[in-house]
């Protein structure tokens, strides 16, 4: 969408053109500013503090206005470059206009805007005069940022960058406004990640490096860019000599601080910073989600969706659909499984079918007296699973022995119980089973779903519920499959941290994905006939 109205009159028609606009998108809508739009405009000092007020209203006005859509506001436009855009990553299928023209100037338009397209040759004009009656908009004055109008040769920026939103791109797109030449991006990995919300879904450091340098050429192939890793705070900022100015947020600008203390330290020059502000999250629809705009809130809402593609397992019958449901220690599994089995599912508790693997007198049982010792058994003759637990959680390869007598039988009275729920109707299974991923029970399951809930929340509720120490709970945690691991392995994840309303809504959302998933495959077999 090219905007050619005066730039003043942007921002107040912003919300109807974006919405106009969106209707005719599916996936990415860039946003080139015309030059044209510049014109009566007053000195560019004043120009730097309006643009980034149209940048930062567009992108935190696009969510909600551009639902799903991958808004990019070229840079080009507001750098003065009117034709470098002409390359953007994806392709341009239609150009559209956010005024109708008249005359000479629609020629002029159509002339310079073809570069854009490449087979389709659609226009669209949105509105007819969008903006005569609306206000034009004050440039705003910042006095905290004095040094929000100068260009700079090389800028700095940093953060995590998972799930690339609207703050992101104000980030970027501020750095690239007042940067010349270089920009060099600090990626967050390692240690900086530990305490982050959902840490296990972020994604991996290279993927997020690629994410950032693919949006960053595209909006603006004009500078250079240094898209590196860091495993602390500073990153090259403690040691690039050729670095001018650095771009930070309201919740970072203390880090300028410290960066400029080390910097003063090596001998290197200080950076000047330019600090933006925290955008509202326009989608935030539950109050455990943060109020700005944030990537933490992004994971959160990832929780219940498809994270991994399903792909048919050949080795069991398509009915019923059967989903092997694992966690860690105290992750909530076995409450998750509970809440599905009153949307509908049927449940396999494994650890149930554990208790009757080695009831009194069963080969199991047998076995594991051979194997552990007679004072496993408790006075009423049966397993003293405390005792037995204690013994196998203290030693590896005792809870692999442990493990090689009774899967094998857990597994044939799981099946048992499968084929029974299935005979009753049932058209889902959930298999509630801790340690399905060790087990390799993928193979009888049509997806993998895990609950994750982070270290500390886990020891604690092993601490309250079972009455272990903390040294007992962390030992047990950390023996253990990490959830990072789980969660490679995850066709959906869920969490418990929060509230149950929060969790009830990850299963519905689960639900319901899975119900359209079953119908679809079912209506696909039918056609097939
Ligand atoms: C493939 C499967 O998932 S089958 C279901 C899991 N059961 C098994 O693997 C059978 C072997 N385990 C057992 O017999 C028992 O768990 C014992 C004897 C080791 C311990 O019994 P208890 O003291 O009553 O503890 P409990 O059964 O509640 O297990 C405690 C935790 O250990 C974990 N655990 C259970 N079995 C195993 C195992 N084989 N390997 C590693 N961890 C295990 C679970 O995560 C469980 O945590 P949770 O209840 O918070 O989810």
């Amino acid at each position: 969408m090219i905007l050619t109205q005066p730039v003043r009159k942007i921002v107040p028609s912003l919300p109807k053109v974006l919405k106009a606009a969106s209707q005719h998108v599916t996936k990415t809508l860039y946003i080139h500013l015309d030059p044209l739009a510049k014109s009566r405009l007053p000195e560019m000092k004043q120009c730097l503090a309006l643009y980034s007020h149209i940048i930062t209203n567009i992108y935190s006005s696009s969510p909600s206005q551009c639902q799903g859509l991958d808004v990019r506001i070229l840079m080009a436009g507001f750098k003065g470059y009117s034709e470098v855009p002409c390359k953007t990553h994806f392709r341009v299928d239609l150009v559209m206009f956010d005024q109708a023209r008249s005359g000479h100037e629609l020629v002029d338009l159509e002339k310079r805007y073809n570069f854009f397209l490449t087979d389709s040759r659609s226009q669209v004009f949105l509105f007819d005069q969008t903006c005569q009656n609306d206000e034009e908009v004050q440039i705003p004055q910042d006095p905290t940022n004095e040094k929000a109008n100068q260009i700079y040769s090389s800028v700095v920026i940093g953060g995590t960058f998972d799930c690339i939103h609207g703050g992101h791109k104000i980030l970027l797109s501020e750095a690239l406004l007042r940067c010349r030449d270089r920009l060099t991006c600090g990626v967050a990995d390692g240690p900086l990640l530990k305490n982050k919300t959902l840490a296990e879904l972020i994604e991996p450091c290279d993927k997020r490096i690629s994410n950032v340098r693919e949006l960053a050429v595209d909006i603006d192939p004009t500078v250079s860019y240094n898209i590196v890793q860091i495993t602390d705070p500073m990153g090259p900022t403690r040691w690039d000599p050729n670095m001018d100015m650095i771009v930070v947020s309201e919740e970072t600008k203390r880090g300028i601080i410290s960066i400029n203390e080390a910097r003063r330290e090596a001998g290197l020059k200080l950076l000047d910073g330019y600090v933006i502000g925290l955008v509202n999250d326009q989608l935030r629809e539950y109050e455990e989600e943060e109020m700005k705009v944030s990537a933490s809130s992004q994971r959160m809402r990832l929780l219940g969706t498809v994270l991994k593609p399903i792909i048919p397992n050949p080795n069991i019958a398509s009915h019923p659909h059967i989903i092997g449901l694992t966690g860690g220690s105290a992750s909530g599994k076995s409450s998750v499984a509970k809440r599905f089995a009153k949307l509908g599912a049927g449940v396999v508790d494994c650890d149930i079918l554990g208790h009757k693997a080695y009831k009194k007198d069963t080969n199991c049982y047998i076995k594991l007296i051979e194997t552990f010792g007679s004072d496993i058994v408790d006075i009423d003759g049966e397993i003293n699973r405390k005792v037995l637990g204690t013994k196998v959680f203290a030693e590896r390869e005792a809870l692999q022995t442990l493990n090689n007598i009774v899967w094998p039988e857990i597994g044939l009275l799981a099946k048992k119980c499968i084929n029974d729920l299935a005979a009753e109707g049932f058209r889902v299974i959930i298999l509630d089973a801790a340690v399905l991923l060790d087990a390799e029970w993928e193979e009888f399951c049509h997806q993998v779903w895990v609950c994750i809930i982070k270290r500390q929340e886990a020891i604690q509720r092993i601490v309250e519920r079972d009455g272990k120490s903390q040294e007992e709970a962390e030992r047990r945690i950390d023996s253990q499959m990490s959830n990072a691991d789980r969660v490679a392995r995850a066709n959906v994840v869920f969490c418990t941290q929060w509230s149950g309303d929060y969790t009830q809504q990850q299963v519905e959302k689960a639900w319901a994905t899975l119900n359209n998933y079953i119908d679809n495959a079912a209506n696909g077999y039918k056609a097939q006939l």
